[in-house]
């Protein structure tokens, strides 16, 4: 120690010497005494006089314990020992300990006598020596770290509190050095006793890590620091060391060093490229994605400065800024050498910079492709007039084109958003099949959906509309994205049941066509046959409907039919089926009828008989009332062996019999209108076998028409078929059968060739060479578009006349169809062929039709002639017919003139010419040649 370090200690102890006072306390009347010396120790000079004077400059806090110490030790006469604060006046509190012992006297009187000394100073060192300790244990325990000694000597082991908790020992535990080393384990036994052993014979310290098991059996990894302790004499007299529990910075080392060795794993697994510089922007580090796009390896990067590796790099200013601004800095840069369009991320530390980059050369490349595509995408929907869409599934988010607007009145802003601005406006019967049948197609994996729905526009109505998207996965199969465009089907699908209801159902009556009632026709039999149940097929025919139609016109015509329509649909329930089946056809369906037959045609009867009714009642049609009626067959079946066609005929055949019983009138279809059909099929057989010759089986009759002065002018050609095994059949029979069935249209022109060649036959005598021709032209032969032509061929080979060629058309064939008629006949008068209007009075001609036709002649009915002399109506009509022709400039011949009379009054009435039994009947042509001779 150096002498000024002596001095130095020398005056702080006198500094520190403790101050001494004296008191003294008589005890039998409690007055004390105090030396001079204790003023220096409360710094104030003091005269009490009682103990309780002294206790006032007492701290106030310790005040009742210095009392009580004091007032015990002489109650009891036991020595005094009392430590506290006082107060000075300048109110620094000193602490004092104040110590006494009685002192009896010889008269038995008792004293106190003690000191009383200021031990602030030592109070403080100890305080501070107290709180060292504490800090220290608190230190060590907060560091796992106690001390140990082990004294050479005596062998004694020593450990520090931290020491005996580290191996989990009660406090105080002194082991022996063996104990102590039991402790490790095995490995680091020998290690540590190693040490130990150097360390106390030649003072090698020494400092390991090893591991010891706790008395409860845990593994903890400590630090044993051991050093040597000598004597003067330089012997080692003690080892001292440090004991820590370092398992806790084994494990956040460990920790951190599988950490660092996770750090750097993903670093190098991570897509982006990243590296580290330093201040002096040298490479540190690079990740293996780093090296793959610098295209170095990284001991050729390491150390280098960027810059000088990659001279075209712009980012030096962005990654000085971020290291100045200490701020994350991202920018792209295209680096030419690569032909790479890079994004780098910067972000400042403290030892440089870290820096992310990616090649984004592909990513941006798409982006603008899919730009591209986008806005072309979008330009094409503004092409189309349907509303294309497309909703973003993840974002839920939907884009419809403008035509949203145009179709369906929606701005496409209503529907950007959220899908449910679509499935809000499905139609409310439909939504949940249409979403859930959407969501089912996403869900089950579908590439296309595709839906018919009833769409609301924004006004309210209901648009149908097709709409059809595709579904886009991503490469995990999950739908992302839904394209799709949405037509407006609403014009098509009106078109389509208006098409549909056309096919279905008569334009003018509303009533169902021929086409549907033939197909409930085809069901009502097969449910009857399954049934058993009887139905009735009603075949209704308006009388004299034409005659309405020509003099009215049509559109009268068409009021009638319809109100027709209208009466026949009040009789029958909702069930049946009235449908229009054709011109002023109607055909009723009944079904479901009592399986009773008798039943069966009461219930039918009646409602024929309400049918009836209803149509006779007066019609008005425009401001006319009409009177009119009809004729019903009917016609029942249950399903047995029924044919459409059979059926149809049969009830059909029954209104005939209707027809010819008078009109207005009901007709069931009965057995013996089977065997009429029966034999119609028959005698159709047998006409077409004749036709397959006609020259065989035909031939033509002639009757003479003979004029006023009793001249035969001209012949009537009236066709003959001698049958096999019928005989003579008549014209009546079979001509409307050859019209029904088109043979007219052959046999017709046979007839005329046949006509053709009598005419070329009779040239060749004076006497018939003159004769006009009148052949019979039905209405189907008329009105076949190849007519004309036809004739013209028959006659042009020929070599005739065609002015002794006059062809006889009945009012029906006229009137069907007015323009092509008057066609028709304008050509072929041009080539000279003649026309007459045959059995004229029965049909219902209107005067203005007559007067555009290019006729010759009329010809008045013989009916009207038959009773010419007794039916005045007859008479009149006649007249009223001959006045009429003539007033047309047409020559009129009557039919059927039997008697002088009927001649007489004919001619008597302008009439020009007439045919009939009167003159002669129909007859061979060989035999013309004489009626003409004696004419
Ligand atoms: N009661 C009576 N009858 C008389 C008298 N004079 C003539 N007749 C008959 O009256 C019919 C006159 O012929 P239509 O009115 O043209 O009526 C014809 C005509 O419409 C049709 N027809 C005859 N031949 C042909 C033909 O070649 N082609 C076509 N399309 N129809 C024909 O057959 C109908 C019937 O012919 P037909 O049976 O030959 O009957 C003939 C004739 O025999 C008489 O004084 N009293």
């Amino acid at each position: 120690m150096s002498s000024a370090q002596q001095s130095d200690d020398q005056s702080a102890q006198a500094r520190q010497v403790p101050l001494f006072g004296f008191w003294e306390i008589d005890v039998t009347d409690m007055t004390l005494t105090l030396s001079d010396e204790t003023h220096a120790i409360f710094g104030r000079a003091l005269a009490p006089h009682r103990l309780e004077d002294l206790l006032q400059f007492v701290h106030p806090d310790e005040r009742t314990r210095v009392y009580d110490a004091f007032t015990g030790a002489l109650g009891e006469g036991t020595p005094l020992n009392v430590e506290c604060r006082i107060i000075r006046p300048s109110g620094e509190a000193r602490d004092v300990c104040m110590r006494g012992e009685p002192i009896r006297a010889d008269e038995g009187s008792t004293r106190y006598v003690g000191t009383i000394q200021d031990i602030t100073e030592q109070m403080q060192r100890r305080r501070q020596a107290e709180q060292n300790a504490r800090l220290l244990q608190m230190a060590s325990h907060i560091a796992h770290m106690g001390g140990w000694t082990y004294e050479v000597q005596t062998g004694r082991v020593i450990w520090s509190d931290e020491v005996c908790r580290i191996h989990e020992m009660p406090d105080g535990t002194e082991p022996t050095v063996e104990e102590a080393f039991n402790f490790f384990v095995p490995e680091s036994r020998a290690r540590i006793r190693r040490r130990f052993d150097t360390c106390l014979r030649d003072g090698t310290p020494y400092d390991e890590e090893l591991e010891i098991i706790t008395a409860g059996g845990r593994k903890v990894c400590v630090r044993a620091i051991g050093e040597p302790v000598r004597d003067a004499n330089n012997t080692i007299v003690q080892l001292q060391g440090a004991f820590l529990d370092i398992s806790e910075i084994r494990d956040v080392e460990q920790q951190a060093a599988r950490m660092a060795e996770r750090l750097s794993a993903t670093l190098e697994s991570i897509t982006d490229a990243f590296y580290t510089l330093d201040r002096e922007w040298r490479f540190t580090y690079l990740n293996r994605e780093a090296e793959r796009l610098f295209q170095r390896p990284r001991a050729e990067l390491l150390g280098k400065v960027v810059w000088d590796v990659f001279s075209g790099f712009k980012g030096q200013r962005e990654f000085e800024r971020a290291v100045r601004e200490n701020s994350t800095v991202v920018f792209e840069n295209y680096y030419a050498p690569y032909h790479m369009l890079f994004e780098v991320r910067g972000y400042p530390s403290e030892d440089g910079i870290t820096v992310y980059f990616r090649d984004i050369t592909e990513a941006r490349q798409t982006e603008e492709s899919l730009r591209a595509s986008e806005e072309r995408f979008r330009t094409i929907a503004r092409t189309t007039t349907d509303v294309v869409w497309d909703w973003d599934m993840q974002a839920d988010s939907l884009w419809t084109s403008d035509t949203i607007e145009t179709l369906f009145g929606y701005t496409t802003q209503e529907f950007s958003g959220p899908i449910r601005a679509w499935s809000e406006h499905i139609h409310p019967d439909e939504r949940d099949r249409v979403v859930n049948h959407i969501k089912a197609a996403i869900a089950g994996g579908d590439s296309e959906w595709i839906d018919e729905y009833r769409f609301l526009r924004k006004d309210g109505t209901v648009a149908y509309v097709l709409d059809r998207g595709f579904i886009i996965r991503d490469a995990t199969g999950r739908a992302t994205r839904m394209i799709g465009a949405m037509v407006d089907l609403t014009e098509r699908r009106q078109a389509e049941r208006r098409i549909e209801y056309l096919a279905y159902y008569d334009s003018l009556t509303q009533l169902p066509n021929r086409q549907l009632l033939m197909d409930r026709l085809r069901k009502a039999i097969a449910t009857s046959a399954q049934h058993h149940s009887t139905n009735a097929l009603f075949f209704i025919d308006l009388d004299n409907f034409k005659s309405l139609n020509d003099t009215l016109g049509h559109a009268v015509g068409d009021q009638l039919l319809k109100q027709v329509a209208h009466r026949l649909t009040g009789c029958v329930s909702h069930n049946d089926t009235v449908s229009r089946f054709g011109g002023d056809e109607y055909v009723v369906l009944l079904e479901h009828l009592s399986d009773d037959m008798v039943e069966a045609s009461a219930a039918t009867q009646a409602i024929g008989e309400r049918m009836l009714k209803a149509l006779r009642q007066p019609y008005k049609l425009d401001e006319y009332r009409h009177l009119s009626t009809a004729s019903i067959g009917v016609v029942l079946f249950n399903g047995d062996k029924d044919d459409i066609g059979e059926l149809l005929k049969r009830a059909d055949m029954a209104m005939y019999q209707a027809k010819s019983a008078g009109r207005n009138t009901l007709r069931f279809f009965n057995p013996h209108m089977q065997a009429a059909l029966s034999a119609r099929i028959a005698l159709e057989s047998d006409l077409r076998q004749a036709m397959r010759d006609c020259a065989r089986e035909f031939d033509l009759h002639y009757q003479p028409q003979v004029s006023r002065d009793g001249r035969v002018t001209g012949v009537e050609a009236l066709l003959r078929w001698r049958h096999p095994t019928r005989g003579m059949v008549s014209p009546v029979e079979f001509i409307p059968l050859a019209e029904e069935t088109g043979l007219v249209l052959s046999l017709g022109e046979w007839v005329l060739k046949k006509a053709c060649q009598q005419l070329l036959a009779w040239a060749a005598s004076p006497e018939t060479a003159g004769l006009e021709i009148a052949v019979n032209v039905s209405a189907r032969q008329f009105h076949h578009p190849g007519f004309a032509a036809q004739v013209l061929a028959v006659l042009g080979p020929a070599g005739v006349n065609p002015h002794q060629i006059k062809l006889e058309l009945t009012e029906t064939s006229l009137l069907e169809n007015l323009e092509d008629t008057v066609a028709k006949m304008s050509l072929l008068k041009t080539h000279g062929v003649t026309f007459a209007l045959d059995d004229f009075g029965t049909g219902y001609s209107s005067l203005a039709y007559l007067k555009q036709l290019p006729l010759d002649m009329l010809k008045i009915d013989r009916s009207f002639v038959l009773d010419l002399l007794t039916n005045p109506n007859d008479a009149v009509i006649a007249r009223t017919i001959i006045a009429l022709g003539r007033s047309l400039g047409l020559r009129v011949l009557a039919e059927g003139v039997e008697t002088v009379a009927q001649r007489d009054f004919l001619f008597e009435h302008g009439c020009e010419a007439y045919q009939g039994f009167l003159c002669a009947q129909p007859m061979p042509a060989a035999a013309v040649a004489a009626i003409v001779h004696h004419a």
